[in-house]
């Protein structure tokens, strides 16, 4: 006996790919096959190799996305950085006042009364400094932020455009992430590199220029050989810097891939529970974070390497300083400590500055290549845009489709003929049928009408003119699908219907609408149920329409496919997931609505389509029989084969001869339908509230001694990351004692002075080696353990 499962278990291949989660759990099955990791592995290479690292004109281009008070609110930041960067040197001028007035009284050189005035004059620029520099700062960051998220959204809305532009078959490769994973994760990053780290880029080189500025403006000389240490900075902190962009690129790229696995298995949980695809699933996650920890861990010594060579110059840099300052103090080159003070501090903020540049850099070459992805979808001309304006649209469609020597390979998989030379007339006004084995092409055939996919050979032609002929907007008007898992969208029921309205429909006034979303609904055998909700059409349907059953969604699609009377009508597979009930209700819309219309409705169970005025057959793409049910049955071929394996005597089923009456009794139960639905939407709700809620209440002491307490065999890299953290940490202080004593140097006899300014110059070089030590230490034990290195 013939049946429908006749064909050959599908190869890898041919497996349908219709569910994310049914292709996840594939994919992850696959993985158990030492033969197809290696494969994946070379394909994830290949993917890798592909990846974009995004150049400096690629974040140069989300400029281009600003408009004109974008524009003046950047400006307004980003001068204001600029004068907030500057304000700190100059307090370095007002510090060096004030330490050569100090010392000058505590040697006795000074008056008590010219001093107390001028510290309250110096005191005063510091007050107005600090004041200023915040305002300053505060107005840059807010302007600069505003702009940011508008820049980011304009960007967001192009590349969304773009993405609903592209062809159905760029949605078919899996590279591709999911596009709402595209826009959040990439919107972010794109937004973070043009926010307040932008502007602090700006400041960091105010900073650093102004530093040098007015370093080299109060003594020249000693500026230029404390300014020795910048070099030996400014090399390391670039090589440091551009290999930390490579190494968090590679991260947020692992993250984003780990982020649509998981968004995936979230939302087929129901799958994941019933295939048992946890483990799986768990294992597949954690692939991702361990290869997002092995590069983090590289990240560690970098920032150690980064760090350390940073303040060992500076600190080395200000024992330089002092010892080649006293030098000149003594050969009467300089006049006063404060001088000396005022180079130190100016040259050290201005080399600092260039560590502070360092994360913003990385957060600019992060944005950048978040805009080069969502740029190459922007930049990528769609072969099959259907929001093209071009194409012909005429006034009238017969409905009258030719199909003549029709062949198709799917673009994602060249090497798989699906459709092979297909000859097929489906005549305006009839119902024709297509039956087959799964896998045999049916679908495909109705995608290509749609015209998802443009035809490898042949051609399709409507009222006598290839598809191309038209425009697509137009077509799809033209021809309505309706699919065996109707997608509504989140809105009322009203809302949902009127998306099907179609050109002058849709500038009609509410009134005249309502009347023909009513309409399509009373055709569709949706008006009943609507009606009997507590908000009739103005009901929410909820995220992807769960506050409706399967039968009342599938209805709500068929009037939105309808409501803008369509000439042509392809039902796939559009009562397959439903009940013998709601089948029953949805046939009887089904079969009232395609009254006078092309329809070609593909159906496996035969009872659905034995009335259709031509039935075809097909096998492996191509149409092996046609005819009426009574033809077929004669030439007792395929179908009859199929019709048998069925065993269409039985009524069990016969969604056709659902009755009136059942219909009616079906809309009586709407009412409680509703109520039993709403209720555990509620709780579901509350549910995720609850989770949405965040940590169980945990507090950050909590959550970190938790974290230490599971980490027993980690206890003795933690004792001395916290000894190298103390040292790294006490240089600070013990800079601020070796300033006070060298400040006092100067204050004494040269003689007695130049002994004592060598030894604390040396000691403040020691100071520096045990910083430079410390850092690395901090770099190791980060690496090993796996902290981000600003966690200690
Ligand atoms: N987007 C796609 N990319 C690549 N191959 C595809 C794609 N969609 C379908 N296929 C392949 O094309 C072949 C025909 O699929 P199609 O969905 O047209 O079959 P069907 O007859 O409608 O099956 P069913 O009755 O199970 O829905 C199958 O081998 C399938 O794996």
């Amino acid at each position: 006996m013939t049946s429908f499962n006749e064909k050959p278990p599908p190869t890898a291949d041919e497996l349908p790919t219709t569910l994310a989660a049914e292709r996840q759990l594939a994919r992850t099955s696959d993985e158990d096959s030492s033969e197809k990791k290696d494969e994946q592995k070379t394909e994830a290479k290949d993917e890798d190799d592909k990846e974009k690292t995004g150049s400096f004109a690629d974040f140069w281009r989300i400029f281009r996305y600003t408009d004109r008070l974008d524009r003046i609110l950047y400006a307004i930041g980003i001068g204001l950085a600029i004068a907030a960067g500057a304000a700190l040197p100059l307090m370095t001028l007002v510090f060096g006042q004030f330490t050569t007035e100090f010392t000058k009284t505590t040697s006795g050189n000074g008056v008590a009364s010219d001093f107390r005035s001028t510290v309250n004059q110096l005191v005063l620029y510091f007050v107005y400094l600090f004041v200023g520099r915040f305002c300053v700062v505060y107005i840059s960051n807010v302007c600069v932020s505003i702009a940011a998220l508008r820049t980011t959204r304009a960007v967001r809305y192009a590349f969304l455009d773009s993405t609903l532009r592209q062809e159905v078959w760029h949605f078919d490769k899996e590279s591709n992430g999911s596009v709402s994973s595209q826009v959040t994760t990439n919107g972010n990053r794109i937004n973070q590199g043009i926010a307040e780290k932008f502007a602090f880029i700006f400041q960091g080189l105010s900073l650093f220029f102004s530093g040098f500025i007015i370093a080299l403006a109060v003594q020249w000389k000693l500026a230029l050989i404390v300014m020795s240490i910048v070099p030996a900075i400014f090399v390391v902190v670039s090589i440091c810097i551009s290999i930390d962009a490579v190494h968090e690129s590679k991260i947020t790229r692992i993250y984003s891939k780990a982020g649509v696995l998981s968004q995936e298995a979230i939302s087929s949980i129901k799958t994941v529970h019933a295939f048992w695809a946890h483990e799986k699933m768990v294992r597949s996650y954690n692939e991702f974070l361990q290869a997002a920890r092995e590069i983090g861990k590289k990240k560690s010594p970098n920032y150690g390497v980064m760090f350390a060579t940073e303040w060992f110059c500076v600190l080395s840099g200000t024992a330089l300083a002092f010892w080649q300052g006293f030098r000149m103090y003594a050969s009467g080159e300089i006049e006063s400590v404060g001088t000396v003070i005022n180079v130190v501090l100016a040259v050290t903020i201005s080399a600092t500055a260039m560590s502070t540049i360092a994360p913003q850099i990385q957060a600019l070459t992060n944005a950048a290549s978040a805009a080069s992805e969502l740029f190459s979808i922007i930049d990528k001309p769609s072969q099959l845009d259907p929001l093209s304006p071009s194409g012909e649209q005429p006034t009238t469609c017969q409905g009258d489709i030719q199909i003549r020597d029709l062949s198709f390979t799917y673009p994602s998989r060249p090497t798989a003929q699906v459709l092979h030379s297909l000859n097929l007339s489906i005549p305006a006004g009839k119902t024709t049928a297509l039956v087959g084995a799964s896998g045999c092409g049916k679908s495909t055939l109705v995608g290509l009408i749609e015209r998802w996919y443009e035809q490898s050979e042949g051609d399709i032609l409507l009222d006598g003119k290839p598809l191309s002929y038209y425009n697509t907007q137009w077509l799809r008007s033209r021809i309505r699908l309706v699919q065996q898992e109707p997608v509504l969208f989140r809105g009322t029921i009203f809302e949902n219907v009127a998306k099907g309205l179609v050109d002058s429909q849709t500038t009609l006034d509410p009134g005249k609408q309502k009347a023909l979303v009513e309409e399509a609904c009373v055709a569709s055998n949706a008006h009943g149920f609507i009606q009997d909700l507590p908000d009739g059409y103005q009901t929410q349907v909820g995220e992807r329409a769960s506050m409706l059953s399967g039968g009342q969604r599938q209805r709500v699609a068929i009037a939105r496919s309808i409501v803008s009377n369509p000439q042509v009508l392809l039902l796939d597979e559009a009562t397959s997931a439903l009940d013998p009930r709601a089948e029953g209700i949805v046939q009887d819309a089904l079969n009232r609505v395609s009254v006078g219309k092309t329809t070609l409705v593909i159906a496996h169970k035969l009872a659905t389509v034995k009335a259709a005025d031509n039935i075809v057959v097909m096998s492996y793409g191509r149409i092996v029989e046609q005819g009426t049910h009574r033809e077929l049955i004669k030439l007792d071929g395929q179908y009859a084969s199929l019709v048998r394996a069925q065993d269409l005597g039985s009524t069990s089923g016969d969604a056709a001869d659902f009755s009136k009456e059942e219909n009616d009794l079906e809309m009586s139960r709407t009412d409680t339908l509703q109520r039993t639905k709403t209720e555990p939407q509620t709780a579901a709700e509350a549910e995720i509230d609850h989770l949405a809620s965040g940590t169980l209440g945990y507090g950050l002491v909590k959550c970190i001694w938790i974290m230490l307490t599971e980490q027993k065999d980690l206890y003795f890299r933690f004792f001395l990351s916290c000894v190298a953290c103390l040292v790294a940490g006490g240089t600070f202080p013990a800079q601020a004692l070796l300033d006070a004593h060298l400040i006092n140097v100067f204050t004494i006899s040269i003689d007695e002075g130049r002994e004592r300014a060598d030894f604390f110059a040396l000691m403040f070089f020691i100071v520096a080696l045990a910083n430079l030590f410390a850092y690395f230490v901090v770099g190791w034990i980060c690496n090993e353990v796996g902290f981000d290195y600003e966690f200690t």
